[in-house]
């Protein structure tokens, strides 16, 4: 099987893709690396698996793979959560003589002390970290790179600076899917390979500029003691100011007849777009 992730070997993205392997039964897989998340996804087809980062703790949901999941046909079969640090890398000897630094788009707000104390600094974003590193070493005098920690104890420069996100304390996490749709009665009848599950989906009404829309959805898991650990708006992009939302429901075994009689009641109102129900 092939498992698509974020590349060159040693990003965030392979490291979770690795962590993620460990938790389940062994199979022949077949690491598939891409520059890009777009291509990540787009690689993933048939029984292969692919990953994306979701969240971050310091910077939040990644827009990108939401807006992805919004109107994608895939199944999200599993998540994980891995603890994220960079060190800064440079071939000068001084901060203030970079006058470069490549830096992920998801990192640079993991790394906002840093990067607002080189204010001469021009960023370069990048789309991995790996691919940070490598711009890096082909780079011009003066350049720097924030990459992820691990790389650290492998490299050799004039300055390096280790554990430079904001906070120590820090994580990402991914989802792991499968390019087939998730559907309601597929979802419903699967066997939960653990006691506890997650099933995210994306909730739709056709119209929300009335009072209560959002109280109303929220009562549906209310009711039946559902509950919800994410919730996000995003918009629809067909017409200004028009929302979807996106949730997570998160319970135990037992739950699982009265979660999909619940999201089956939901979708005679609302569009109900299920993403997956998995074992966590
Ligand atoms: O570039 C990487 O190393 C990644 O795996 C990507 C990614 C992300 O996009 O969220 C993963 C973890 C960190 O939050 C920073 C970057």
């Amino acid at each position: 099987m092939k498992f698509s992730v974020l590349g060159p070997a040693g990003t965030f993205a392979d490291a979770a893709a690795k962590a993620y392997l460990t938790t389940q039964p062994d199979s022949d897989i077949v690491f598939d690396y891409h520059p890009t998340f777009d291509q990540v996804y787009q690689a993933v087809s048939g029984d292969n698996i692919g990953l994306l980062p979701l969240e971050n703790q310091l910077d939040g949901y990644v827009s990108a793979t939401l807006q992805r999941l919004q109107s994608a046909d895939v199944t999200e079969i599993g998540e994980i959560t891995i603890p994220v640090n960079f060190g800064l890398v440079a071939n000068v000897a001084d901060l203030k003589q970079i006058k470069q630094i490549y830096v992920q788009f998801k990192t640079e707000g993991q790394c906002q002390k840093l990067l607002s104390s080189l204010p001469q600094a021009q960023i370069v974003t990048t789309s991995s970290n790996m691919v940070s590193l490598e711009k890096f070493q082909s780079g011009e005098p003066g350049s720097a790179a924030i990459i992820p920690q691990s790389q650290m104890a492998v490299l050799k420069q004039p300055l390096m600076l280790d554990k430079v996100a904001d906070q120590d304390d820090n994580s990402t996490r991914f989802i792991i899917f499968k390019s087939r749709p998730a559907n309601l009665e597929a979802l419903s009848s699967q066997a939960l390979s653990d006691t506890h599950f997650k099933a995210p989906l994306f909730v739709t009404p056709s119209f929300n500029d009335q009072p209560g829309t959002l109280y109303e959805i929220l009562g549906y898991f209310a009711k039946q003691q559902l509950n919800l650990v994410t919730l996000m708006s995003l918009p629809v992009k067909t017409q200004l100011g028009v929302y979807s939302f996106y949730l997570e429901v998160s319970g135990t075994r037992d739950q699982q007849e009265v979660l999909f009689t619940t999201l089956r009641q939901m979708a005679s109102k609302y569009r109900v777009h299920p993403l997956g129900y998995y074992a966590v």
